[in-house]
């Protein structure tokens, strides 16, 4: 039974979803980084929210793991590129906490207009400072919005309920999707210079880290506010610092840190800073949201192959799983067969679906072939990191698919280019389950793969196949299936031999000196 590992404090309903599911699960939150990698090798999951960081080094450690789920939204703790090396799905649960989040911004914005956090704390010491925490109205102010996905849009939408005008700086924001939420979309330039408060909304990325500095503020309008329930990483905290000293920043309400857990930051103390410890994610109902999606789909993963919310991976629900599963083997039988009969350099890649495949989710049949044509070129290939090879190798990939039905109801053809020369194997599912392989270069012909095969071009002469049967027969080689077909009455014919026992190099070359013989090939499946 797949075994998992909860690593960050989690409502107990992951847990509890787990067992449910049948699975071994040890919930172990506040594990430091050298304890988990000892501990790593021994799961095929592992659940974090955002204080466990899956480094290189515990991915490394990680041999059984097939997939980390992220109760939330963020996955700047887990280094997505190394675990897609290591085969390792990262998924997320991107709606869970989004409300929860969106309300926190909405209540520092609040807190920040009305300097709530100071003044509770002034009248909770007896000081009666009326004057002291003069307030800015909402209404008819400008929010500038960084960042208008999930969590901004919902924002906007508070927003606007607020008599707030929205300003929006996405540069993946349709002007169509602006339109219907009701908010201007804007460069950054333009919101900088515009917005009486900023609040932002984006993943930390290479892109937007750093975002907000120095020349960030400068644009920025005398008195502006900002609220960042984001991550830390976007506002450069030194400039802001200068910011708020220099007039330039009127307040600043801080959910997230550049260092966390943040126990020292320059911005603590400041009194025109409000600070949460990363509370944006922290409703009950949020937490039990996360913690039951992330266990539902790491679940659904381990114990069928279905996969949601993936971001290293094509989606593939629970129900369509199963379906697929023929055609997964189907898929990674043919790529296989390709890559094994590969001896140059991989240049192009075609994969066509036609009738009854052309209707389903190919995006991960696509990714079982490039693993099965990868796996005998290379190590440690998977179908979650054969596409970034495919790509990083400049493999141009292609993939069609075809309505309509042709000799079979349902069919897949692979094409591949090699330095060398172009070659095609189609397969098809008999009675829906059963993987056959229906042509190879133009030849037809059907045949069931099987672990231990041998594959034979050779002209098509009478006599030939007897010779062949012969010289196996003499080598103490068992045949299970034998399928044949020529592309016309004496040209190229393909034999793809089945046997009982890995062939020996010996009889290998034994046939390769059977007259008429262009090319063999041992294969296993
Ligand atoms: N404080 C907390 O507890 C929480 C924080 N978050 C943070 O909020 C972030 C946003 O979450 P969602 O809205 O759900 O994500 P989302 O993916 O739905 O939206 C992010 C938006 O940012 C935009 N974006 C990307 N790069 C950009 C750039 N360079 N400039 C401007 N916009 C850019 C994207 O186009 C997208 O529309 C998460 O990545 C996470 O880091 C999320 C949940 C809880
Ligand atoms: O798990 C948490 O409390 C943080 C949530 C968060 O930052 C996220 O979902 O991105």
């Amino acid at each position: 039974m797949p075994k998992v590992l909860i690593s960050d404090k989690m409502s107990p309903l992951a847990e509890q979803v787990f067992k449910e599911r049948g699975l071994d699960v040890d919930y172990k939150p506040g594990l430091d980084k050298d304890e988990l990698a000892a501990i790593i090798a021994k799961y095929d999951g592992l659940a974090v929210r955002s204080s466990t960081k899956v480094t290189p080094k515990i991915l490394d450690a990680a041999k059984n793991l097939k997939v980390i789920g992220r109760a939330g939204i963020g996955v700047d703790n887990i280094d997505v590129a190394a675990a897609t090396n290591s085969g390792v799905v990262v998924m997320n649960t991107p709606f869970g906490n989004s409300i929860t989040t969106a309300e926190h911004a909405l209540a520092m914005l609040m807190a920040l207009a009305r300097q709530i956090p100071q003044a509770n704390a002034s009248t909770h010491e007896g000081k009666w400072e009326k004057s002291k925490f003069m307030g800015v109205e909402l209404t008819g102010k400008t929010l500038g919005l960084i960042g208008c996905g999930n969590i901004g849009s919902i924002v906007a939408e508070r927003a606007l309920g607020l008599r707030m005008k929205v300003l929006a700086y996405d540069p993946y924001l349709s002007v169509e999707r602006a339109a219907d939420l009701g908010v201007t979309k804007v460069d950054l330039d333009e919101l900088l210079s515009r917005a009486d408060f900023i609040t932002l909304h984006t993943p930390l990325t290479d892109q937007t880290r750093g975002l907000i500095g120095k020349q960030a503020f400068a644009r920025m309008k005398d008195g502006v506010r900002i609220v960042n329930c984001a991550r830390g990483g976007l506002v450069d905290e030194a400039a802001l610092l200068e910011a708020l000293d220099g007039g330039k920043v009127a307040g600043a309400a801080l959910d997230v840190f550049a260092e966390e857990p943040a126990t020292a930051n320059p911005l603590f103390g400041h009194e025109r800073v409000i600070c949460t410890p990363h509370l944006g994610a922290a409703t009950t109902e949020a937490q039990v949201n996360v913690a039951r999606q992330v266990a539902e789909q790491m679940a659904d993963f381990l114990l069928t192959g279905g996969v949601m919310n993936a971001l290293n991976m094509p989606s593939l629900s629970a129900e369509e799983a199963p379906r697929l599963k023929p055609y997964m083997a189907l898929a990674d039988e043919i790529g296989s067969f390709a890559g094994q009969l590969t001896e140059t350099g991989l240049k192009r890649v075609v994969v066509e679906y036609e009738g009854h495949v052309a209707g389903l989710n190919t995006k991960p049949l696509t990714a079982a072939i490039l693993c099965g044509l990868l796996s005998p070129l290379m190590d440690s290939v998977n179908m979650v990191n054969a596409p970034v090879i495919a790509k990083e190798r400049n493999i141009d990939l292609t993939e069609v698919s075809h309505d309509r039905e042709g000799d079979y109801h349902t069919l897949i053809r692979l094409t591949v280019e090699t330095e060398k020369r172009t070659r095609t194997v189609s397969g098809t599912l008999f009675s829906n389950q059963a993987p056959r392989l229906v042509e190879v270069n133009g030849v037809r012909l059907e045949a069931e793969l099987a672990p231990h095969m041998l594959y034979v071009v050779n002209d098509d002469k009478p006599g030939f196949i007897g010779a062949l049967g012969s010289l196996l027969g003499q080598n103490g080689v068992n045949i299970a299936t034998f399928a044949l077909g020529r592309r016309e009455e004496g040209e190229e014919a393909v034999a793809l031999v089945a046997v009982d026992d890995a062939l020996r190099d010996i009889v290998l070359d034994q046939v390769a000196a059977l007259a008429h013989v262009r090319q063999v090939k041992r294969l296993s499946f």
